[in-house]
């Protein structure tokens, strides 16, 4: 569905490079601490910056081929951009309805009235869970095939966050097609949710794995110095020195669990997998 190949953006004190393959019919999660590079990935896919190398294709066009058609079938979510907060819902509605060919007036109706937004308040006037609602419903009304949601979760409460989560599922189960890339720094988030996912860090891909894969056959091993010593460290990906010997980061579980039973294996998460990606070093 979308193709990043060497992609090359600099900032001052800033190198963005990587290549990803977002493919048709998943969730793919964007993982990355602030300021790693996820809004500059988007904004190049968009093309709202000028990148400095490498190629992007989105529905198998080069992004600056792409139809009005074909636009029409990407909704989006920027984290720091959204239409002006002058405008009421119903202002919005009249917008969307203008710009979009294939936009879905009942289904926006229907979620603006589930999610109790008011239809004739400025949008300024809504608070944070209250705008971030809005502007997913914006991205799932026009019958998109492809989202692309930059932070939609930033700064919602557990209940508001499950709701969005709720919305995404639910676009996925309607058509196999359907396709998300969607960034987080909450890696929670994007584990009941995304089916592959690529952590960032410095403007660099660290990792890129299918989540199932991540859940089952990752892990974080507690090792003192003679266990360190004698163990075959062949599916150790990351170290990093401790008080007690080592943290390691495996990406074979199981054979650890299978020769070493005595080595300590952590009940873990994905936030722990990125710390070692970043904290920890090359094995
Ligand atoms: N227009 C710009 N001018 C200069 N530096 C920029 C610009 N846009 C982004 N940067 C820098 O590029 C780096 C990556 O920023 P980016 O917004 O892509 O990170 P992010 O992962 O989306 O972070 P966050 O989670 O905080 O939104 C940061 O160091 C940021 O300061």
């Amino acid at each position: 569905m979308i193709k990043i190949n060497q992609l090359k953006k600099s900032y001052p004190g800033f190198d963005l490079n990587v290549s990803m393959n977002i493919k048709k019919g998943l969730v793919t999660g964007l993982i990355g601490k602030n300021g790693s590079g996820k809004s500059t990935i988007y904004k190049s896919i968009l093309d709202l910056i000028q990148i400095d190398d490498g190629s992007i294709t989105i529905l198998n066009k080069d992004k600056d081929d792409l139809s009005i058609e074909d636009k029409n079938k990407i909704g989006i979510v920027l984290s720091d951009s959204f239409y002006s907060s002058y405008l009421t819902i119903k202002d919005l509605k009249k917008i969307l309805k203008a710009s979009y060919l294939s936009f879905d007036d009942s289904y926006f109706t229907s979620k603006v009235n589930l999610y109790q937004l008011p239809w004739d308040k400025q949008i300024r006037s809504f608070s944070f869970g209250m705008k971030s609602k809005l502007k997913i419903i914006c991205a799932l009304s026009h019958n998109a095939q492809l989202l692309l949601l930059d932070e939609p979760t930033l700064g919602l409460d557990v209940i508001a966050r499950d709701e969005i989560l709720d919305l995404l599922r639910e676009f996925m189960e309607k058509d196999e097609n359907h396709t998300i890339l969607i960034s987080s720094h909450i890696s929670n988030d994007l584990e009941h949710l995304c089916d592959y996912v690529y952590m960032i860090d410095d403007g660099n891909i660290l990792l890129e794995e299918e989540m199932d894969a991540l859940l089952s056959c990752y892990g974080i091993l507690k090792v003192d110095n003679k266990q360190m010593k004698e163990m075959d460290l062949s599916y150790i990906l990351r170290k990093k020195k401790e008080v007690f010997g080592y943290t390691l980061l495996t990406n074979q579980k199981q054979f650890y669990l299978e020769n070493y039973p005595d080595i300590v294996i952590e009940n873990n998460n994905i936030d722990e997998f990125i710390y070692m990606m970043i904290k920890g070093v090359k094995v």
